[in-house]
């Protein structure tokens, strides 16, 4: 090994040469976060749930199996893989600051790496050694009183909120890549290649309001989300083009009922409509002043208030049918499409999702505390599955959610989903994603759903977590399961791998051990090489 010691606030500047991997295609210098900065790791719990180990590293891997030729392009996953600083634990899996993955196909070879985003977050938590906005479940701690009501003075302006962009990467159809959270201020541009980040993305717009949804629908040539409005429960569903920073309005949804509006994490589309979800589990602003965490954090379970899908026109606004279905809670949708008859006419919105059984407990599971203490025997992990709303668009008052396959195809575990691209919107088959191996506290598998037979595949190894299993089609491909699946592998002795899976087959493909195993992280996309 070969360390090199450099210079560096908070730094220690290391040239590394680790054991599995080959010689980098150019020289890689590690900036790696010092103990004394950002505190001790606590190596005891398993690799997913434990801090990443260092600010940064680049490096080519030893690949096992064979990497298709045409896979050329940067997988990127972002995802919370910080829990601590100096020696304050987090207490939620949601609470940590960014952790951005690449992977780099190229003729065969695969060079990854990793890089802390560079959130005012995470920043200012780094110089004053202690959280000083508010995250999922953490706040900072207050010096005295008025320390407090400055801050909440602050949460109204949308200051103290968090800009810790932790939860997906989108890349725009102008080439830029944004990584994002659920605080709009949270949309920060990155470099895929250095990961880099370059500043905030700033709305140019006039639309204000504080969050967003997580998960914007973004192809080449459109960029579509909702903005929830806390003050008169409803959402604004918004368009911005490629090469601007301006969202246009698209129309108004109003709650039908509730307090609030429903959490949208996320949301679907077909081809010709926007979908909005209004959910039991609904925002909360009293929530978002508590200097402690509830057991919904910035939510609450509203099941008197019912639950709604409302179906708007991208082209003119209008709501073309909003219907009561029965109690939900999801925080992916998979797709939806139209529903046509024989005339062509379209008939229905058919909406996937992965549905934990209107129970909102799993937020719960999801502590630290709870995922890093399993034994391995306990079966703690809550159903889900892959829910599936039939939406009728002749006038009735009411939807339809039934399990779109026998759940137990899939352990019942259901969440981290992808789909091939080619087909968002648009009546599919497959859909890929994390399931359960039991008995699990967390999914521990990857599977592939056939919507069609109603049958799963599964892939798993012995004490592993993978994350969110990522489609990338062969280039020209008509067939909607001709391409790889790629996912990143926590194992629980503190290594980690690369997979790639055969979308068709399911049958791993490749593999490449990393350095050391990276944390659990959360969504990606694919930057294909021009
Ligand atoms: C909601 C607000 C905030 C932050 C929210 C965040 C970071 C939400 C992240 C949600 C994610 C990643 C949901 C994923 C769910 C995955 C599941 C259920 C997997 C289950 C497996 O079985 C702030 C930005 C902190 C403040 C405004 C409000
Ligand atoms: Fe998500």
């Amino acid at each position: 090994m070969d360390y090199l010691s450099l210079s560096g606030a908070g730094f220690t500047r290391r040239r590394v040469a680790i054991a599995g991997v080959v010689s980098p295609l150019r020289p890689v210098i590690v900036p790696s976060l010092d103990e004394e900065t950002v505190g001790r790791h606590d190596r005891n719990h398993h690799t997913a749930w434990t801090s990443v180990r260092q600010e940064r590293w680049e490096g080519e891997l030893v690949v096992q199996g064979e990497i298709p030729s045409w896979l050329k392009g940067t997988y990127l996953r972002n995802g919370p893989g910080l829990w601590h600083i100096e020696d304050y634990n987090f207490r939620h899996l949601f609470d940590g600051y960014a952790t951005l993955v690449k992977l780099h196909f190229e003729n065969g070879r695969l060079i990854a790496g990793h890089r802390q985003i560079e959130s005012e977050a995470y920043k200012a938590a780094r110089k004053n050694k202690r959280i000083c906005f508010r995250e999922f479940s953490e706040v900072p701690k207050y010096e005295n009183f008025m320390a407090y009501v400055g801050d909440i003075a602050k949460l109204f302006s949308g200051a103290s909120l968090t800009d810790n962009a932790n939860t997906g990467v989108v890349k725009l159809g102008d080439g830029r890549v944004v990584c994002l959270t659920e605080t709009q201020k949270g949309s920060l541009v990155i470099d895929p290649d250095s990961l880099e980040t370059l500043g905030r993305f700033e709305y140019s717009d006039s639309f204000g309001g504080l969050i967003h949804s997580a998960h914007p629908i973004v192809t080449d040539t459109e960029f579509l989300t909702l903005l929830p409005d806390l003050v008169n429960p409803g959402y604004l569903v918004v368009r911005m083009e490629p090469g601007t920073n301006e969202r246009k309005l698209i129309g108004r949804v109003n709650c039908r009922t509730g307090p609030a509006p429903g959490w949208v994490h996320s949301f679907p589309v077909t081809e010709h409509y926007v979908v909005v979800p209004e959910m039991p589990l609904r925002y909360c602003a009293q929530n978002l002043l508590r200097a402690e965490p509830t057991p919904l954090y910035k939510f609450e379970w509203h099941p008197e208030s019912k639950a709604f899908l409302h179906v708007m026109c991208k082209a003119s606004g209008k709501i073309v049918a909003s219907v009561e279905v029965p109690l939900f809670v999801t925080f992916h949708f998979i797709n939806a499409y139209e529903e046509e008859d024989e005339d062509s006419r379209v008939t229905a919105i058919i909406a996937d999702c992965c549905e934990h059984n209107a129970d909102a407990t799993i937020l719960d599971r999801l502590r630290l505390q709870n995922l890093r203490s399993f034994n391995g025997n306990d079966d703690i992990l809550p159903d889900a599955r892959v829910g599936r709303f039939t939406i009728p668009l002749d006038g009735s008052p009411y939807g339809k959610l039934e399990s779109a396959l026998e759940p137990n195809e899939h352990g019942r575990g259901m969440d981290m989903c992808s789909i091939n691209p080619a087909n968002l919107g648009k009546k599919y088959r497959y859909a890929y994603a994390c399931g359960a191996k039991r008995p699990c506290h967390f999914p521990n598998t990857l599977t592939k759903i056939d919507l069609v037979k109603k049958a799963a595949k599964n892939w798993h190894d012995e004490g592993v977590v993978p994350s969110e299993p990522f489609f990338v089609a062969r280039p020209g491909t008509t067939e909607e399961d001709d391409g790889v699946v790629i996912s990143l592998i926590s194992e629980k002795n503190g290594s980690g791998y690369a997979l790639l899976l055969d979308g068709s087959t399911f049958e791993e493909i490749a593999r490449a051990k990393l350095p050391y195993g990276l944390p659990y992280g959360l969504h990606g996309c694919w930057v294909p090489k021009e």
